[in-house]
């Protein structure tokens, strides 16, 4: 039994990857010098892996941005618009597509499968001529060979999940698309081939969605064919994040072996082997150890599911794997020093899970007793938690039963409502708002990082933070905005920030994850019963609103949010844990509302993605999500304005649910997926407030007026001019001042130009 990776983090110990591009695009960092500091991680990143004693290592998984658009770069499928005329990309092209540039929009940014990750959607034009540039995967072999002496096993995202994902085709092209695409990856395998490369993993995760038949006929045919092309090579066929939806299709294909996820599927993957059996000649990708969450493994029962595993596969036959890339965790545990000792013991962050693939493998070769000290200390580490009195919160434990127990609605229906909040602001038509966060410039992270340090005492991080907020409450004003935000200067993400304040939460000091391109995110720790220990947002929202008579928007992230881009715990359901937080998020809306705030946002953009890969799940999730936000919510007045935010996502598909969350007035994301979402309003029921975003603020382009009015215009066919807000698509907080500032004006005065034409056709408000 041997033990095998399927990806490795890219950001560096120390996140020495974003800090190299961020440098780059600053023009910090030289081309030369950039290659430089990446390959020192890349190759240091393989090192570690051998170090702990992988036998197969992944080659090719790291990136320049993002390994999606690595394969639309490697397959010569660079949108028109970004002047591309053939050959290798460089990185002023490579990044332009991810970023934007002054010339061409960036192309659309979404979110891979269930996860914090975003990867960049490839657009797929007609007219394109697919070529080979490069052949990324075979020089990464031969770097980590020459360099190194490793012979990696170079992972592509295979063909059909890299065409389920991407854009600008209809569904009876996908067979010609396959078709194009299918010689490329096959000259890629052959050239491998030659190379002497024995094994190559293709990842298709799209496998554990629900396909049709003649879906799956499909990669059927591309398996065929590339096995056929390149008959030295072993193909591993990757799947994660779920069970495989039709089994037997899936390990029937004709490859060498099928990557299953045993963490995240349920059981049913389990089952179905079990029940079917594994194909005599194939290698079975056994994936035991959670390449998803933090959590120490239970190694006796991760070891005793190999065991059984090794009943119907031969064991040498097993390849003992994390259920996914490590991509999606940190790099380190053992270096939270800072962390309770109980729970970081009971932590196991990327190098801690390359331990125990390494430590299961050697199980399956000789035998438990061989590592019995080992095993015995991941048990009591993992009990030891278990076992904490934070896990034992009676009264956050009795509070939560009552208040799921209580009907979650508002007092007032929607229209009793809006006419008191109609009454209360006498808003103009369109009303323009911002989401909540404004630039956090490297001023007001250099502040926090000396408060944090212990340079700067409370009080002068408080007066810094004020000085921040009445800045631009004066902006705000004279942009002429109509609802204003405190701008979040005081916060370092909007989950992270809450989770530093609520009880049963951790925070790491260097527990980064990447989130999308350079950015990455801290991921708190829930690892207790959740519990409101004071208000956490009354301070910076009152002291904004005593500035100014416009209405400041109260800023909080939601209980489905804060659970989705959290770690949590695993001894409780997630439903449970998100009452928890839905029950802390109460009391801090009632202080709030207490406190003379009147329009309070609760931001949702994880609920989406917390959405279960399979259909037939959706129902009971949509259902304890949609709960938990309304939990939180219902008991502010009707003269009370809810406002909720999402975004990154495909929300047509959850639109009932969308507005079965009750808020009064909701902003979504529209502009990168170029107002997609528009249609789904079409029926006209939506009736509250909605504003689509009328700009990317992923991008430094700073959209025209025009462009705007345009945007906001076609929103208009199809939702009323009384019911739609106007704001970017989301949170300014990754914007340079400037750029933030003159955006939105532009944006105020798109609105002035439409309301003067929407205020002669209606009637006001
Ligand atoms: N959790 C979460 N998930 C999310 C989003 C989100 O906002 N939060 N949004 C979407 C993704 N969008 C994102 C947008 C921006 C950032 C982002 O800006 N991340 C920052 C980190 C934010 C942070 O915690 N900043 C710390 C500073 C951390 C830091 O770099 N400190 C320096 C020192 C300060 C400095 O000189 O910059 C250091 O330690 O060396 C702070 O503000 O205090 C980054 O990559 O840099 C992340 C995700 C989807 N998923
Ligand atoms: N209020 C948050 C912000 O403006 C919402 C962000 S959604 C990722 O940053
Ligand atoms: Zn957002």
């Amino acid at each position: 039994m041997k033990s095998g990776n399927l990806g490795y983090p890219r950001i560096g110990g120390n996140r020495e990857w974003k800090k190299a591009l961020e440098a780059y695009w600053a023009g910090k960092l030289d081309e030369a010098a950039l290659h430089a500091e990446l390959k020192a991680i890349r190759l240091g990143n393989l090192q570690r892996q051998r170090e702990k004693g992988i036998d197969v290592i992944p080659v090719g998984d790291f990136t320049y941005y993002d390994h999606v658009l690595d394969t639309t770069a490697m397959l010569g499928l660079i949108p028109d618009r970004f002047g591309h005329t053939g050959g290798e990309p460089g990185l002023d092209v490579y990044y332009a597509v991810a970023r934007g540039s002054k010339e061409a929009a960036a192309s659309e940014m979404t979110k891979w499968f269930n996860t914090n990750y975003h990867y960049i959607v490839p657009e797929l034009n007609e007219a394109a001529e697919p070529r080979l540039t490069r052949n990324r995967p075979l020089e990464a072999y031969r770097e980590a060979k020459d360099e190194l002496g490793i012979e990696g096993r170079p992972v592509l995202v295979g063909l059909f999940t890299y065409l389920k994902l991407a854009k600008g085709y209809a569904p009876d092209q996908l067979t010609g698309w396959i078709d194009r695409l299918l010689p490329l990856y096959a000259q890629v395998l052959r050239e491998l081939q030659a190379e002497g490369v024995r094994w190559v993993q293709l990842d298709e995760p799209i496998l554990t969605t629900t396909l049709s038949e003649e879906e799956l006929a499909q990669v059927h045919r591309i398996y065929a064919y590339l096995t056929l092309e390149a008959p030295g090579i072993q193909l591993l066929v990757q799947t994660y994040f779920e069970a495989v939806d039709a089994y037997e299709a899936v390990v029937g294909l004709p490859v060498h072996g099928i990557g299953l996820d045993f963490v995240h599927d349920g059981g049913a993957n389990r089952a179905a082997l079990r029940k079917h059996g594994f194909p005599a000649d194939k290698v079975l990708g056994a994936g035991v150890i959670d390449g998803r969450g933090i959590w120490r493994a239970d190694l006796a029962r991760q070891s005793a599911l190999l065991t059984e595993l090794g009943e119907q596969v031969a064991p040498e036959r097993i390849l003992v794997q994390p259920s996914n890339s490590l991509l999606h965790v940190p790099v380190r545990a053992a270096g939270e020093q800072r962390l309770d000792a109980t729970l970081r013991e009971a932590l196991a962050f990327a190098e801690e899970k390359l331990e125990e693939l390494a430590l299961l493998a050697r199980i399956g070769r000789e035998g438990a007793a061989a590592v019995a000290g080992e095993l015995a200390a991941a048990e009591r580490a993992r009990e030891a938690l278990q076992q904490s009195p934070s896990r034992r919160r009676e009264p956050v434990q009795r509070m939560t039963a009552e208040l799921v127990a209580q009907p979650a609605s508002r007092a007032g229906d929607v229209q009793t409502r809006r006419a008191a909040q109609e009454a209360r602001w006498q808003l103009p038509l369109l009303p323009t708002t911002t989401i909540g966060s404004f630039p956090q410039t490297p001023e007001v992270r250099s502040a926090r990082l000396k408060w944090r340090k212990g340079e700067w005492d409370d009080a002068r991080y408080e007066a810094f933070v004020q000085e921040q907020i009445r800045e631009w409450i004066d902006i705000q004003a004279e942009l002429g905005l109509d609802v204003y935000v405190h701008g979040e200067f005081e916060r370092t993400d909007m989950v992270e920030f809450f989770g530093e304040k609520l009880g049963g939460f951790a925070f790491t000091a260097g527990g980064w994850v990447q989130s999308y391109g350079s950015r990455c995110v801290k991921p708190p720790i829930i690892y207790g019963d959740v519990e409101f220990l004071a208000p956490m947002t009354v301070a910076e929202t009152v002291y904004a609103q005593s500035l100014t008579d416009a209405p400041v928007k109260g800023m909080l992230t939601g209980p489905v949010t804060i659970l989705n881009w959290s770690f949590v715990r695993d001894d409780l359901t997630r439903e449970q844990v998100a009452y928890q937080i839905a029950l802390a998020l109460r009391q801090e809306v009632e202080a709030l509302e207490a406190a003379g705030i009147g329009m309070i946002q609760v931001d949702e953009p994880a609920l989406r993605e917390g959405l279960p890969l399979k259909r037939d799940k959706w129902a009971a999730y949509l259902e304890w999500a949609v709960k938990a936000f309304r939990l939180s919510t219902c008991t502010v007045r009707n003269e009370t304005q809810i406002h909720t935010h999402m975004c990154y996502s495909e929300f047509q598909d959850i639109i009932d649910a969308i507005s079965a969350l009750d808020a009064d007035v909701i902003s979504i994301e529209t502009s990168r997926s170029h107002g997609e979402l528009i249609s789904s309003f079409e029926d006209g029921t939506y009736d509250k407030g909605i504003g689509l975003g009328v700009y990317d603020i992923h991008s430094p382009r700073v959209p025209a007026v025009s462009e705007m009015t345009g945007m906001i215009e076609r929103a208009l066919r199809v939702l009323a001019p009384e019911q739609f807000w106007i704001n970017p698509d989301c949170g300014l907080k990754t914007r340079k001042r400037e750029e933030t500032v003159e955006a939105l004006r532009n944006m105020v005065t798109a609105t002035r130009q439409l309301r003067e034409r929407y205020a002669a056709k209606t009637p006001s408000r």
